[in-house]
This record gives structure tokens, C-alpha cells and sequence, in this order.
């Protein structure tokens, strides 16, 4: 069974589960403690060490390791931020046992530092930070210590929501048990820097009802991976069909090669008759078909000749594509789709159709969007109307649409609308390339008509993308992307 990720209220929980079965709420700050410490003490073996506490558990967290430390022979000074403020028994307990002097926050103290313990405050934070303690952080970041956040770096929640005009960016953040919304998201995510969880005791069991959000990773789909067998023909393999644009050719003639490097057995391009010379020209191992009419076009899904269909890329977002995918789609016999690009935007007046559509559709959907694309679609759920995370929204909108919702980004969440939930978090700035989303839609199209799960096929072609994107690194374009398709076949069949 995978890791789960959790949010917020999951890991208090979780926290309270444990304690009903016995763990008391004193022993897990303990274990939380101790537990930093050690990850301290292995990180920085040497140098001068100040713990900054905080009012709440995150401080309790702070007095524990402090002691520690010094139990260990290190050179800590604690500083307290509100000691007079209340807290909770067991967060007074350790402040009390605490092995070194406590004195009050000293901002001049950061620079004679060499490693600085943000125990401040963790997944608790409820409103914005204060006047005072935004300089604290600011003159701490100004330091030349390095920064070890404890759970999460000041200034963001659990959930990754910010409360400071300038959060913490820390070195080394070390949390409990799991990881939390905060430390796969992004922006947040990337304050974190390194990122280490260690164990307090708590168990999968304490996370009731599950979480169902996982990271994507090989584990996730390496199961499923649809390997070749020896006896299989290329139809057998898998066949796709990749509708294309009559302006911008690109797109689709990037989806169609990688959609046929990640495996489809043979993969073909459908176009409007007065393109299909350009097509048919740059295309070589993938077949090209033209059509002459709407319906002559939309009838090429409705044969179960393809177990995959792409439809988007390159696609103008008018209302003969809305026709087309609402044509095609309601009376296919292909079994999987990706819809992008072009064929969701062509819904912006009207996405109620489109999932309607999904919904009396045969077939299983998987819609890939960036932002843009998903605020047309879901403008309630779009990122500066919506107060919710990343995998709330992705998961609204799949539970409203019927399809799995791929939403992209630094932090790509796929959110299926039973609830599962992923979020890819090593990824590549160099990816927001022009049909570099194009080459994705391609990618998971191909796994899809190898027989994959749209689930486990949208996770899959996520994680390859990224790979591809961190391996090639500067100066890659699309294209690239599709030549280093087998470069991550490759590393996949090591892993096996
Ligand atoms: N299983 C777990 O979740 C465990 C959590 N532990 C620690 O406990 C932390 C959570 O503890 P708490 O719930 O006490 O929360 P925090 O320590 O994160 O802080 C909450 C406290 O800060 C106050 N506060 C909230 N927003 C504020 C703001 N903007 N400015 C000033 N004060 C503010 C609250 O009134 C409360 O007193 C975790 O981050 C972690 O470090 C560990 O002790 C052990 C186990
Ligand atoms: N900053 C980033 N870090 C990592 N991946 C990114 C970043 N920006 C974009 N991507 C990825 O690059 C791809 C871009 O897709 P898309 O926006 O559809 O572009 P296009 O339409 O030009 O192909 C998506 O897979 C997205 O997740
Ligand atoms: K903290």
C-alpha cells in the first residue's frame, strides 16, 4: 500500500486516532521531537544551533529536540516567540523539562547561528501572520543560518495556504508521519526545500476514512505497465486515433508520434480533407486519414477499430469542434478518451454539455487542462475564485464532470471522480514549452490503447513527462520530449 498525503484536518485525525489507542499526545510531540533532532544532528553534525518556539505543539516540537540536541553534546540556545501565551498541557510539559535556558526572541541572535529550528508555528495556522512576527521571519531569512522548518515552514498552513506576505523558505523541512497538502503543492511545496518524514508511531490505520491521495509514483501504476508479448501484432498492441487541427498541425502530429512511442501498436491521424497532404507528407510511421464531412469524421470513433481516442490538440475552439467531440463522443465504441486543448475551451459557453456528455458517453474520459483551460470550465473552482487547494478543485471538478480531471501545472494533480487523487511532485520548469501538453495528451493516449486504466494511464504519462522534462533539462522543446520517450521506457524497465 502507498504513503498517503494528508490534509490539515486529516493529520489531527490521525493524531487523535493514535491517542485513543493509546499513544498519549505527550509521547508523539516526544517522538516528534527526538525524531527531528536526530535528522538535525545527521544534516548539520556541527555548528551552533537555535531553536526558535513558538505557542503552540510546533513549539512543543521545538523544546523536545532543543533538549535533545543538547543531550547529544550540540550548542543550542532556545528563544520563545509568546511564551505567555496558553498552550496546550503537553506542549507546557516539555517547555517545562526543558533542558536549556529559555530566553526571549533576540533577532540580533540569528547571525551568530549557523543553523536556525523554525519551530514557530506548524499546520495550525489559522490567520495572518502578525506585524511583529513577518520582521522575525524577515530578519531570520536575511541571516546566513540555514533554515530546518519543523512540520512546515512558518507561514504556511498544513494545506499549503499561505498567512505571511514573505513565508519562511527553509533548507530542510521535517515532518511527521506524512506528508501533508502543504508539502506537495505548490507554491508551498517549494518553500519547504528538502523534505524528510519520520515516524511517530502513527499508522495508516489512524487515517480513517482514507485518504486516497497519493504521490505519483512508479508504485502507483508499475503493475499495469502494458509490456508487449511475444505473440501480439500491432493491432493487438493497441490502436489510437488522434483528431487533427487544420491550422495548427503541430500539435496533433506531436501527440500522434508520442502517443505511438508510448507504445500504441499503431496510431492514426484524422483530418479534414484539404489538410491531409500536410499531414500525410511529415507523417511516416503514423497513418493519416482524411475525412469530408462532420459526420464522416465523428462516425471514425464510433467503430470499436481504436481502443483510444485523442481529441483537442490543435483543435480550433469553436462550435464545429464542440459538435465534433459532442457527435463522436456520445456514440463511440472506443473505450478510452483524452480531451485537450482546443475541444475544452470550445465548451467554454457551455461546459454543462461537455459533462453531459461525458456522462452518456460509453466511454471513459480524461480531461488534461492547465489553469487556463480549467477556468473556462469550471469557473467556480478556477484558482483565484476558488479558496481551496489544487486536489480539492481537480476533484470537484471531476466529481461534477464524470471524467478524470488531469489539472496540470508544477504540481499536476490527476483527481479521479471516485475520489482518488495524485499529485506529481519532481517535476521540470523547462516542460511549460509550447506542445509540451500536447506531447502529454499523446503519451497517455498510447497507454491507453495498450489497455491501461484512464487512471492509472493519466498518472503514468504524468510521471513520464516529468522524467523527460527533468532528464533533458535546458533547451528542450516538444519534440525532444517525443524523442526521449524511449530513454524512459528504458529507466522504467530497470526499475522492474
Ligand atoms: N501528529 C501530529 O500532527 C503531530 C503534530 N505535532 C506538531 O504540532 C503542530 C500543530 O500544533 P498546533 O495545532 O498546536 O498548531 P501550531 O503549533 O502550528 O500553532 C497553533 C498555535 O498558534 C496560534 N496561531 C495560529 N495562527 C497564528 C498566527 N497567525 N499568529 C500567531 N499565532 C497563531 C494558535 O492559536 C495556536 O496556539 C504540528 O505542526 C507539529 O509540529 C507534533 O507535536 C507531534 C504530532
Ligand atoms: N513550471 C512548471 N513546472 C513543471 N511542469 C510544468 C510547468 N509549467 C507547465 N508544466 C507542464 O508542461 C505542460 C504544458 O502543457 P500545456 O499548458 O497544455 O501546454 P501546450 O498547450 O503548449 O502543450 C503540462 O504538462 C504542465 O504540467
Ligand atoms: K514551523
Amino acid at each position: 500500500m502507498m504513503d498517503s498525503i494528508l490534509d490539515t484536518e486529516q493529520m489531527y485525525a490521525a493524531d487523535r486516532a493514535a491517542i485513543a489507542r493509546g499513544i498519549s499526545a505527550y509521547s508523539l510531540i516526544d517522538r516528534a521531537g527526538v525524531a527531528a533532532a536526530e535528522q538535525i544532528h545527521v544534516r548539520w553534525p556541527t555548528g551552533k544551533i537555535l531553536v526558535l518556539c513558538g505557542p503552540g505543539n510546533n513549539g512543543g516540537d521545538g523544546y523536545r529536540l532543543a533538549s535533545q540536541l543538547h543531550c547529544w553534546g550540540r550548542a543550542v540556545r532556545v528563544m520563545e516567540y509568546a511564551p505567555q501565551r496558553a498552550r496546550s498541557a503537553e506542549a507546557q510539559a516539555h517547555r517545562e523539562q526543558c533542558l536549556v535556558a529559555l530566553e526571549p526572541l533576540d533577532e540580533t541572535a540569528f547571525e551568530a547561528a549557523d543553523i536556525v529550528v523554525d519551530a514557530l508555528l506548524g499546520m495550525g495556522l489559522q490567520r495572518p501572520l502578525s506585524a511583529a512576527l513577518q520582521t522575525v521571519l524577515q530578519s531570520l531569512q536575511a541571516s546566513s543560518a540555514s533554515i530546518c522548518a519543523i512540520d512546515v515552514p512558518t507561514g504556511i498552513d498544513g494545506n499549503g495556504r499561505c498567512w505571511a506576505e514573505a513565508p519562511l523558505q527553509a533548507a530542510l523541512t521535517i515532518t511527521f508521519f506524512r506528508k501533508k497538502l502543504a508539502h506537495v503543492l505548490a507554491p508551498s511545496r517549494f518553500l519547504c526545500g528538502e523534505i524528510k518524514v519520520v515516524d511517530i508511531g502513527l499508522c495508516e490505520e489512524d487515517v480513517t476514512p482514507p485518504s486516497y491521495l497519493y504521490e505519483n509514483q512508479p508504485a502507483l501504476w508499475q503493475s499495469a505497465i502494458p509490456w508487449p508479448q511475444p505473440l501480439q501484432h500491432k493491432y493487438q498492441r493497441g490502436a489510437a486515433l488522434v483528431y487533427g487541427g487544420s491550422e495548427m498541425t503541430g500539435a496533433a502530429r506531436l501527440s500522434a508520434l508520442a502517443c505511438a512511442r508510448a507504445g500504441a501498436g499503431a496510431t492514426t491521424i484524422a483530418c479534414a480533407s484539404d489538410v491531409w497532404a500536410i499531414y500525410a507528407q511529415s507523417m511516416q510511421s503514423v497513418m493519416v486519414k482524411r475525412w469530408h464531412s462532420l459526420s464522416q469524421a465523428a462516425a471514425l470513433s464510433h467503430s470499436s477499430t481504436y481502443q483510444a481516442v485523442l481529441i483537442g490538440p490543435g483543435l480550433a475552439p469553436e462550435p464545429s469542434t464542440q459538435e465534433l467531440v459532442m457527435r463522436s463522443l456520445l456514440q463511440t465504441q472506443v473505450s478510452s478518451w483524452v480531451v485537450d486543448a482546443g475541444a475544452l475551451t470550445a465548451f467554454a459557453s457551455q461546459p454543462e454539455s461537455l459533462f453531459e456528455g461525458i456522462h452518456t458517453s460509453a466511454a471513459q474520459v480524461i480531461l488534461t487542462p492547465h489553469e487556463g483551460e480549467f477556468a473556462r470550465l469550471f469557473p467556480d473552482l478556477a484558482l483565484h475564485s476558488n479558496q481551496k487547494n489544487k486536489v480539492e478543485r481537480a476533484r470537484q471538478a471531476a466529481a461534477r464532470s464524470g471524467a478524470i480531471v488531469l489539472l496540470k501545472g508544477s504540481d499536476t494533480v490527476v483527481a479521479s471522480p471516485d475520489g482518488r487523487a495524485a499529485v506529481q511532485t519532481q517535476s521540470s520548469p523547462y516542460l511549460a514549452s509550447a506542445g509540451s501538453g500536447d506531447v502529454l495528451a499523446g503519451m497517455m493516449t498510447g497507454l491507453l490503447a495498450q489497455g491501461m486504466s484512464p487512471w492509472l494511464a493519466a498518472n503514468m504519462a504524468v510521471w513520464m513527462h516529468s522524467q523527460a522534462g527533468l532528464i533533458l533539462g535546458a533547451g528542450l522543446i516538444a519534440e525532444d520530449l517525443v524523442q526521449s520517450i524511449p530513454t524512459i521506457w528504458q529507466q522504467i524497465g530497470r526499475m522492474n
